[in-house]
């Protein structure tokens, strides 16, 4: 198969709210580019995207899937993501792998809770950004409202590229700025064809206002563009086109544009659009590794013949297997061949190659810098992981992988089912690194811990279908984290005798509390300075990394302070590495309970939509659960009520909204950060 030109790759996201119409976008472009044949609804549960069993019973969308598909001499790879914050990690591990993405709003609710996180998760990894207001059919759609909030909330620069004609149901089209005409969409054959009229009289001056706004945003990258403005002088469409480019990969302007998916209105201009200003590889900065075990940094090109750099970014459990999904940075993979695993220090064989349409496979037999393929036969890879050639060891910077903070005990009910049960979560675990097991060391419980009950019912779920272990869980329970409320200080000396050889170590410590939601710093020194070997400093740390991810008190994570190595005496003969590294964890362990040992715990950002006549007793149910509420907004008849909630009253909380409701109220719920747990909790743990 022919290679396209790396300037012709697009690899790019859609990423939203929950609901927006991501799914349903996705569906639209594979059947305009001509991969599908027919259109797959997401409310009947046949969205191609979304082919899980679990996300066509839900109609929501749970992993990230990717596809392909052609458009304007363009090869676009293109990944749907999730929008329920328990499968955050999807989202997080799209956006460090793409070059651009599709922001899609709703036109009805506009910049959503969840819609601002994926936008600072976007921002985070500079991914420029075009936009996409869907839902214009819709009751309430106000795309003016839906700008605002993007500068407002999102202290974003939107652009328009259009402005519509019409909305709600009488939305007919959409002008193109640029090219100054009148677009709409065919209704007889699901809008593949695109009419274009000149503009009507009705909204000519609107577009006119529009187009000069938007032709200003293009003279801030192309200074030739103003003064031709400013003189009358003709402005080519694409030059434009080239100074709006300039600015969205600069990621300093966000086009916007506007169409309704469900009824076929508006994508083929955003997949135009898709090319004209998203990057190719080769517009995105060069990437940089880390050389194992040294400070040297490597800069790589995106280019085929460089030595080869590849980022998993996901791994899948595929009849048992893994099929892991590379980003190509830099380099070839050939099927069949050999590559280094530099952060697991292996080799790797890439046994067969394929190209993902959705869950279905293309199998080729290389992929090239620039491009996003799967590829089976890696056994040691984990989400994360480095690719690269063995003569030119780097490592690229991972995944930052939000911690998990929902609990649930699962037993298995049958003999067989035990024998399952660990292999089954084992291969769940290469899939999703939020997702994690451990055992309980008092009730000798197996405990899953992820994002959300949402997030651990679909793992329970997966269990049974895909691995056929049924289990029973017990109720959900909130992950604590543990923190200290004072500093404190501790010299800790550890001695013991092993086979008639002392074994010690010493580790100076200072703990000292941090603001809610730093985390935990731990500092140790440079070996020089603390006078010890590199062996000995490097036990100190990951004893202490250790340490703090398993507590001090309650046996919950440490977060928000700083652990300090002060001072490493050593003693020759002594002095060994299980020494120290003993002597660290215990520090630890013993500085923590003198430092005033607190739980926290996490609250939630929790936005409800409910009907004006239930929110009255929806509000009550909110204070009720110690919610403190931030915001009331009407939104025609409809109320939407912000508030921040601890996450352990709102375990089942679905069931009681839609009772309380009569079926017609939603939330949704996103993590805003640990606080102080309240004193019941403290003196369940001997805290109080
Ligand atoms: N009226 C109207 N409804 C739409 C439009 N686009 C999507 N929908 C509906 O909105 C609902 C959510 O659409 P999805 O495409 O599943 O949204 P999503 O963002 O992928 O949702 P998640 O995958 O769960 O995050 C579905 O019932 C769609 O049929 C639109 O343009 N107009």
């Amino acid at each position: 198969m022919q290679h396209p030109p790396l300037d012709s790759i697009r690899n790019i996201g859609i990423i939203s709210h929950i609901d927006a119409g991501k799914t349903t976008v996705s569906e639209r472009i594979l059947f305009y580019t001509g991969e599908s044949h027919r259109i797959g609804e997401v409310h009947d549960g046949e969205a191609v995207m979304d082919w899980m069993p679990q996300e066509q019973e839900r109609g929501i969308t749970i992993t990230s899937t990717a596809t392909v598909c052609r458009w304007g001499g363009c090869r676009i790879n293109l990944i749907d993501t999730p929008g329920h914050i328990d499968f955050t990690i999807e989202v997080e591990r799209s956006l460090r792998v793409l070059d651009g993405a599709v922001a899609v709003f709703s036109a009805v609710e506009g910049v959503q809770p969840q819609s601002e996180s994926v936008w600072r998760q976007a921002d985070r990894y500079r991914v420029p950004r075009i936009c996409f207001i869907n839902k214009m059919d819709r009751v309430g759609a106000d795309y003016r409202e839906t700008i605002r909030q993007i500068e407002e909330k999102l202290g974003a620069r939107p652009v328009l590229l259009q402005i519509p004609s019409g909305a709600e149901a009488s939305f007919a089209g959409v002008v193109d700025l640029i090219a100054e005409e009148f677009l709409t969409f065919s209704e007889a054959d699901q809008g593949r064809i695109v009419e274009r009229h000149p503009i009507p009289a009705e909204i000519a001056e609107e577009a006119r206002a529009a187009r000069e706004t938007m032709i200003e945003a293009a003279a801030d990258f192309d200074d030739a563009i103003l003064a031709d403005f400013l003189e009358g002088a003709p402005i080519t469409p694409e030059r434009i086109r080239g100074a709006l480019r300039k600015g969205t990969i600069a990621c300093r302007i966000f086009p916007v544009f506007m169409g309704t998916a469900l009824r076929n209105k508006g994508i083929q201009p955003l997949l135009d659009a898709v090319a004209a200003y998203l990057p190719s590889p080769r517009d995105v900065p060069p990437v940089i590794g880390q050389r194992p075990e040294s400070d040297i940094v490597d800069t790589l090109l995106c280019d085929p013949a460089g030595p080869l750099c590849a980022l998993a970014y996901k791994v899948q459990s595929d009849e048992g297997r893994k099929l892991s999904y590379l980003r190509i940075y830099s380099g070839t993979v050939k099927a069949g061949g050999a590559l280094w695993n530099s952060t697991r220090g292996c080799f790797e064989k890439a046994a067969r190659l394929f190209r993902m349409h959705a869950h279905k496979r293309e199998q080729i037999d290389e992929a090239l810098a620039g491009d996003i393929v799967a590829v089976a036969g890696l056994k040691e890879v984990l989400t994360g992981d480095t690719l690269c050639n063995p003569t030119h060891k780097v490592i690229l910077e991972g995944l930052t992988v939000p911690e998990p903070v929902v609990a649930l005990a699962v037993e298995p009910k049958g003999v067989d089912d035990r024998d399952k049960l660990l292999p089954a979560l084992e291969k769940l675990q290469w899939e999703d690194p939020t997702f994690r097991v451990h055992e309980d060391e008092e009730t000798g419980q197996t405990i899953l811990t992820g994002m959300g009950e949402l997030h651990l019912e679909v793992v329970t779920d997966r269990l049974e279908r895909e691995f056929g272990v049924q289990v029973k869980t017990g109720r959900p329970q909130v992950v604590y984290r543990e923190t200290i409320t004072r500093p404190a200080e501790r010299q800790e000396v550890f001695r013991t005798e092993f086979e008639g050889k002392v074994q010690g170590g010493e580790v100076h410590l200072r703990l000292t509390p941090l603001h809610r939601g730093d985390g935990v710093r731990i500092v140790v020194p440079p070996a020089e300075v603390l006078g010890i070997t590199r062996e000995l400093h490097s036990a100190i740390t990951d004893s202490l990394t250790r340490g703090s991810s398993t507590g001090c008190v309650t046996g919950y994570p440490l977060t928000d302070l700083e652990v300090r190595v002060t001072a490493v005496p050593t003693e020759p003969g002594i002095t060994t590495e299980t020494g120290v590294r003993a002597a660290a964890g215990r520090g630890l362990m013993h500085t923590a309970r003198d430092a005033a040992p607190t739980l926290l715990e996490p609250l939630m950002n929790l936005e409800i939509i409910t009907p004006g006549e239930y929110a009255g007793k929806v509000l009550g149910s909110v204070q009720q659960k110690r919610g403190r509420v931030e915001g009331i907004v009407s939104q025609g008849s409809t109320e939407v009520i912000r508030a921040l909630v601890p996450l352990s009253e709102m375990f089942g909380y679905m069931t009681e909204l839609r009772s309380a409701t009569k079926g017609r109220g939603s939330f949704t719920m996103e993590f805003s950060r640990f606080d102080q747990a309240p004193v019941a909790v403290l003196q369940q743990f001997g805290l109080g």
